[in-house]
């Protein structure tokens, strides 16, 4: 069996031409205008290395803007990389799509390998059309030979597994006749019917009733269990996030201005937090450890700014520099590397570094933020979303 992981991402970028959505349709004079014609790009994702394994999870957590969704779709194959490379099972994807690449495998089969699921699962099923109408859809694509009665049979069956009983009455039903949770589920069971390898699932649980939350993130887990698929979840709730990387034995990245800074297991990452940002974001999320969410909430938060800095123009060196309070001189001037924390903990963070020139490097100091201001979305999820 090969130990190649199943997606490989290497120093991944994807930078947005933020003047194209203006500027490719308007003629230079225009652009030129509006002042739009050299903007600098978005570095929506900067420098990203990754690997995801067979069977594997992997949490993607971060505030809005950060670049998740466009880390994950890169990852799926759905945005292209402007450098660096997604490569799936040893094969680059895009140059695979484009007929570059040294290989047998087709896009086609690529496409099918890596699924996803959105926010709104209404938005990939037809709501006027019933379930079984709508789950045939991937089953022809994928599955041309099979007749009508195997079909049904596998919709009816998956149906059932994912407790939407009696399935022959759901199957019936048209999507709109459906709740969210139900009609989240039938968006799960129309990704794993073409039998991928990965899941993407971007907020999939995020526009669900906190109640209905944990059931969905349990069904979500269930199901990478029993069909061996990898998942990436992306949210901006650290707690979903150490639910599921914590269930499943997987892991959590901690994004912040399209970089990765900090890497590790639910436990590593919620336990022993190194990187300033993650504490930030451990701060914004209450109920993460009921025992400490009264005495940490009465706390400042750990950040000097509220605002984050333009993606167009991200800042020198470390890029929370700007917002952290461990921030000294070293950190404005010097880019730093995600370094090993131990175990399988990395962190982009000098202070890792016991010998760095940090240490001696001076405080940069600045107005202290106001906690009434800090209005980082911090959605909370029951108590039953403690993962040990
Ligand atoms: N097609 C695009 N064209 C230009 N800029 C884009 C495009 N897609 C995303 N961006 C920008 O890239 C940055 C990252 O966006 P992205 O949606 O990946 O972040 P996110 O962390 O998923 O945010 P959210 O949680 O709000 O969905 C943002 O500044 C966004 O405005």
């Amino acid at each position: 069996m090969s130990t190649r992981p199943l997606v490989e991402v290497d120093d991944l970028e994807v930078h947005f031409e933020d003047s194209s959505l203006v500027g490719s349709m308007a003629p230079s004079w225009l652009a030129d205008r509006l002042g739009v014609a050299d903007d600098p790009p978005v570095r929506a994702v900067d420098g990203v290395d990754l690997e995801l394994g067979e069977n594997d999870v992997l949490a993607l957590v971060g505030e809005s803007g950060c670049g998740k969704t466009t880390l994950g779709k890169t990852i799926v194959g759905l945005q292209k990389p402007s450098d660096g490379s997604v490569r799936y099972r040893g094969d680059d994807i895009w140059k695979v799509r484009e007929g570059t690449a040294d290989t047998d495998r087709t896009f086609e089969e690529i496409r099918r390998s890596l699924q996803i699921i959105h926010q709104d699962p209404g938005a990939a099923l037809n709501p006027y059309r019933s379930v079984l109408d709508n789950l045939a859809v991937p089953l022809k694509r994928w599955h041309p030979h099979l007749n009508y009665e195997e079909r049904r049979n596998r919709i009816l069956a998956m149906l059932e597994r994912t407790g939407i009983t009696p399935p022959e009455d759901y199957s019936n039903r048209y999507v709109h006749q459906l709740s969210g949770g139900e009609q989240q589920r039938v968006a799960l069971i129309r990704a794993l019917l073409v039998e991928p390898d990965v899941i993407l699932a971007d907020e999939a649980v995020s526009a669900l009733d906190v109640s209905l939350r944990i059931g969905a993130m349990d069904l979500f887990l269930e199901m990478q269990d029993l069909f061996d698929t990898s998942f990436v979840f992306i949210s901006h709730d650290l707690a979903n996030a150490r639910y599921l990387a914590g269930k499943s034995g997987g892991k959590i990245a901690v994004m912040y201005m399209g970089e990765i800074v900090e890497i590790g297991t639910a436990e590593e990452i919620i336990h022993d937090p190194q990187h300033p940002y993650t504490k930030v974001l451990q701060w914004a999320t209450p109920k993460l450890d009921a025992e400490l969410a009264e005495e940490a909430m009465r706390e400042s938060p750990p950040i000097r700014k509220i605002d984050i800095p333009d993606a167009t123009n991200p800042p020198s060196g470390c890029r929370f520099h700007t917002r952290c309070p461990e921030a000294r001189e070293a950190c404005r001037e010097e880019t730093p590397a995600l370094y090993d924390s131990g175990g399988s903990h990395r962190t982009k963070c000098f202070r890792e570094l016991e010998d760095h020139e940090y240490w001696n490097s001076e405080e940069i100091t600045d107005t202290d933020a106001d906690p009434d201001e800090y209005t980082m979305d911090a959605e909370d999820v029951d108590e039953g979303s403690t993962a040990d």
